[in-house]
């Protein structure tokens, strides 16, 4: 259960628009609810829905959703919306077009949600045009400084986990070596509470620097000295795409015959969990309730279980620091 702040409406909107960027991740439909209905429910006459992120706002593809359209979406994953990644937004002039687009359309604010990327062009567009700009996190990646947690990073967790879970049964069965690579192209989020749950035998992130050579080594050792009959390697994707086929083809040298499990964007998909269709539901409501208590340029986040405002500007000045003494748990409880 979450606790919402109490927030006085002062401002009064008339027409919104809301558009989901970036990757996808399962809450973002349940988000897209919230905000719909608590803004039709609030006062606001209009709430338009932008198909496919920054791109469908800057060519226009922009249509009025009803308390129906949101009807039955509450678990489903995906975005009803569409969603994408426009690099043009990251041009000035495409921003000032894009403000010029909502403001033909008597669209007063924008509720943005997505991931860190998306972030930064929420802040740019507000600061550049004044276009009042809410943002919500919805990434699969938890990935943004200010909130403990983000819309689709329980679903993915648990997606993986379901997985890992039937990987190690076989692994147990022939004593296998699996390297499970799960996503997280910058951060460990995923892989780390991954690995702690399934109960990973190491687990390797962005954020931990490691020699390759050693930990091959070491991996090699434990097993020829019966360490272990089976082994589960968790590893984020990271910026490097070949880095879990290099830590396969090391261990081949010293002898061992591990199997690559590349989960990737199955954990983007399916039904929200209960956790994030009620963190998306809450964080889709309170979008609206800061709106209309005169906030802007702020990532509605959640803190220690409570609703927070966070300035978008520090969202996207920092980075969020996968926490040592977490990470290091994962090797603490494997042996
Ligand atoms: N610096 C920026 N300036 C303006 N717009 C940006 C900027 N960075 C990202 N965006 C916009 O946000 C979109 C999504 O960003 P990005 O691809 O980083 O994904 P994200 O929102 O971080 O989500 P995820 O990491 O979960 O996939 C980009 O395609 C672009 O349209
Ligand atoms: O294939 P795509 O859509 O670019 O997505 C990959 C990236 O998106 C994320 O899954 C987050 O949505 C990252 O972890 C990953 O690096
Ligand atoms: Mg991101």
């Amino acid at each position: 259960m979450f606790t919402l702040p109490h927030l006085k409406p002062i401002k009064s909107y008339k027409s919104i628009a809301l558009l989901t960027s970036g990757g996808d991740s399962p809450g973002m439909n349940p988000a897209i609810r919230g905000v719909v209905r608590a803004a039709l429910n609030s006062g606001i006459e209009s709430v338009y829905g932008i198909q496919r992120g920054y791109s469908g706002l800057i060519t226009a593809d922009i249509h009025k959703l009803t308390s129906r359209s949101v009807t039955n979406i509450i678990q489903r994953g995906g975005t009803m919306l569409k969603s994408a990644r426009c690099l043009e937004f990251k041009e000035p002039a495409i921003r000032a077009q894009a403000a010029q687009i909502l403001r033909d359309k008597n669209i007063e604010a924008l509720i943005v949600i997505g991931g860190d990327g998306s972030m930064a062009g929420a802040h740019l567009l507000t600061e550049e045009t004044g276009i009042p700009v809410i943002g919500l996190p919805g990434t699969i990646d938890n990935d943004i400084p200010g909130s403990d947690d983000t819309i689709g990073f329980d679903t993915a967790v648990n997606t993986a986990l379901d997985a890992i879970d039937k990987i190690r049964d076989t692994a147990l069965s022939h004593e296998r070596l699996f390297l499970v690579e799960v996503m997280g192209r910058n951060s460990g989020f995923i892989a780390t509470q991954v690995g702690i749950a399934c109960g990973a035998e190491l687990v390797i992130v962005p954020e931990y620097a490691f020699d390759l050579h050693d930990l091959c080594v070491t991996l090699a050792q434990q097993r020829a000295s019966g360490q272990g009959s089976s082994g589960i390697i968790v590893i984020a994707e990271g910026k490097d795409p070949g880095l879990t086929s290099r830590i396969a083809y090391q261990l081949e040298e010293l002898g061992q015959d591990p199997k690559i499990c590349i989960l990737g964007h199955i954990q983007r998909g399916g039904s929200p969990s209960g956790h994030d269709r009620m963190l998306a539901s809450c964080l889709g409501a309170s979008a609206v309730h800061y709106l209309l208590a005169g906030f802007n340029d702020i990532l509605v986040g959640v803190r220690q279980g409570t609703i927070v405002d966070i300035p978008l500007r520090k969202v996207i000045s920092e980075k969020k620091i996968l926490d040592r003494n977490i990470f290091d748990i994962t090797t603490l409880l494997h042996k």
